[in-house]
């Protein structure tokens, strides 16, 4: 069964509804610059809804202050979402002990093929590329060509992400083989504010395939 992971989390009712509906991961998002923030001291209180779902620490290129705030969470698995090298990956998986998953924007198959460099990494985050002028490097909501991934073969687990909704990701899941997805603004009408139906009916959508 397909493995999904919701993000952008800020409210204790949603997260909860998430766990409840049987998301394996939630995400929460310590990037300033993005509508989903939220702070470390929010996170613990969030931390108590998460059930048997895995919590995932959403950093952009993090410093080790914010990296060490986070991880004294309790929060064990950290999705990289920023310029982060592979030497950078390989340092922070090393120094926190964490799970570490590098998030790959990607538009062409070179970008595809760049990904494998992120050796230290324990899975792969196969997003869009980030619009040119964008505040943040992800959750814009958009898709990129699927037909990309076609032939490729993945060095470590990984995750599909990038303007998944209820309405495609079942057809992306066909289309890529992917064991795994992520979404944000796919699952909120308003943007930020996670919405309950959508949340709902991602999670079957991408549970039935
Ligand atoms: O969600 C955010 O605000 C965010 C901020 C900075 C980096 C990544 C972010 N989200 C991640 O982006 C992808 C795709 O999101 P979307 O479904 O297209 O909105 C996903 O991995 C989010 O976790």
């Amino acid at each position: 069964m397909t493995r999904v992971k919701i993000c952008g989390l800020k409210d204790p009712d949603f997260v909860r509804l998430c766990a409840a509906e049987g998301a394996d991961w939630i995400g929460f998002v310590f990037v300033e610059a993005s509508p989903r923030y939220v702070t470390p001291e929010a996170a613990e209180t969030l931390l108590l809804g998460v059930g048997r779902a895995v919590p995932v620490a959403l950093l952009a290129d993090a410093d080790e202050a914010l990296i060490d705030r986070v991880t004294a969470t309790g929060i064990r698995v950290l999705q990289l979402h920023g310029q982060e090298t592979p030497d950078r990956v390989a340092e922070i998986a090393a120094r926190t002990g964490c799970e570490v998953w590098k998030a790959c924007g990607v538009e062409t198959e070179d970008d595809l093929a760049g990904a494998g460099a992120f050796t230290a990494a324990d899975r792969l985050l196969i997003d869009a590329k980030p619009p040119k002028d964008a505040d943040r490097t992800g959750g814009h909501g958009q898709a990129f060509d699927w037909s990309i991934l076609k032939g490729w073969t993945a060095t470590k687990p990984w995750i599909l992400a990038g303007g998944l909704t209820p309405e495609n990701v079942a057809e992306a899941i066909a289309a890529t083989g992917a064991p795994a997805v992520d979404v944000s603004s796919g699952v909120e009408r308003l943007r930020g504010l996670k919405d309950k139906e959508l949340v709902r009916a991602f999670l079957r959508a991408a549970k039935e395939v």
